[in-house]
């Protein structure tokens, strides 16, 4: 198994690989081996030699049964579950320079949590598209999933979302941990539009903390967020149940309630002030509800959907509105009904 991206969710969802593949031998099953590979030589020596990645999480031993390569190609010679871990908009390019390394019936596994800038398109559709014929053998994994939570094995509970069940169960068992515990899913739309706009949610809930308002302010766009996360995944054949789910609710809450999340931070340091590019130059990882968020927007407005807060956050990166104006502009729309009464 090759996981591409040694960022901080390549990085521990290779531990939690690693670890599953160790408990499953210590239980008399058959194990696998696990090769990360990340973009920069340097990192990897230093993984290589101390199992340590500085950058993100320098107080953590990694396993011992965990490989590191810096040759992607070397890391994708006969691997049979391929790992994406590589932010949203590098994907696409990151993955069709790759494609003729990657093997022909392996399974193709989507960590990113966003839309493709210029296409509007899902991790998994930019995926069929870079590798011919793997639409039938990808899957997704989102959940509450904050690496930094995760890396000290503290317990979580996940989806892994793919067309096929036997795709699903095949990650799934390569990634149950003590600690990580993924549930199947048959809904691949909704499991990727739930993991993708809430972090434009979150983006919104840290401007409210970046303007010291309080916990009502906060689970209001939370809860009017996941309602316009739910018209859009149900406008794109997603399901309703998949949104009160681990994928839908439970990333939401975890992103926007934690001041680990980077599109919380991100959000929180727009409400202080700050333009996008301010913002953008401060972020050290990966906030991908910054770029997401236009891409949504164009999404949700060619299916007729209206997602008022995603319009909101959408207008503020751009500069086009203020945080301060962000509160008229979502309470002076006009009066609607929460659950509409039958005549
Ligand atoms: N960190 C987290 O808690 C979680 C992150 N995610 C998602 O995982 C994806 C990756 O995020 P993180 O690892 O957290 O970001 P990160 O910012 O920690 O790391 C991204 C890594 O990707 C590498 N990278 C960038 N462009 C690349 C390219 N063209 N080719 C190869 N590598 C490239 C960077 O060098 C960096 O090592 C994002 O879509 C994020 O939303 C999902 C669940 C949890
Ligand atoms: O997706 C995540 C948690 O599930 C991580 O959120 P951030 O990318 O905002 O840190």
């Amino acid at each position: 198994m090759a996981v591409l991206g040694a960022g901080s969710w390549g990085t521990v969802f290779a531990k939690i690989a690693a670890d599953a593949a160790a408990r499953s031998e210590r239980e008399g099953g058959a194990g696998w081996s696990v090769t990360l590979w990340g973009r920069d030589p340097k990192v990897i020596e230093h993984l290589r030699a101390t199992g340590v990645n500085d950058r993100y999480f320098p107080t953590v031993r990694l396993p011992a049964n965990l490989g590191y390569e810096a040759d992607a190609r070397r890391a994708l010679e006969g691997a049979d579950v391929v790992v994406l871990a590589i932010p949203a908009q590098a994907l696409r390019e990151q993955l069709t320079a790759l494609a003729d390394a990657v093997p022909a019936d392996a399974v193709l596994v989507s960590l990113a949590k966003g839309l493709e800038r210029g296409t509007g398109l899902r991790m998994s559709e930019v995926i069929a598209q870079a590798i011919p014929g793997a639409a039938g053998r990808t899957a997704v994994v989102s959940g509450p999933n904050l690496a930094r939570e995760i890396i000290q094995e503290q317990p979580t509970a996940s989806v892994v979302a793919a067309a096929s069940a036997e795709v699903a169960g095949k990650v799934s068992r390569i990634c149950a941990t003590d600690y990580f515990r993924p549930y199947t899913s048959a809904d691949v739309v909704g499991v990727e539009i739930g993991g993708l706009v809430k972090n434009v949610i979150a983006l919104c809930v840290g401007m409210c903390e970046g303007r010291d308002l309080g916990d009502n302010s906060k689970a209001s766009i939370m809860t009017r967020g996941l309602a316009e996360t739910s018209r859009l995944a149900l406008a794109l054949g997603g399901r309703h149940e998949t949104m009160a789910g681990l994928a839908g609710m439970g990333d939401l809450v975890a992103t926007c309630s934690s001041p680990l999340s980077r599109n919380h931070t991100a959000g929180r340091l727009l409400g202080t002030g700050l333009s996008e590019a301010e913002v953008s130059a401060r972020m050290t990882q990966t906030a991908e509800g910054i770029k997401s968020a236009p891409v949504v927007l164009e999404l949700a407005r060619e299916h007729g959907v209206e997602m008022p807060i995603v319009e909101g956050v959408v207008a503020v990166l751009s500069g086009a509105v203020s945080v301060d104006q962000l509160q008229p502009m979502l309470l002076r729309r006009k009066l609607k009904a929460e659950t509409p009464h039958v005549s």
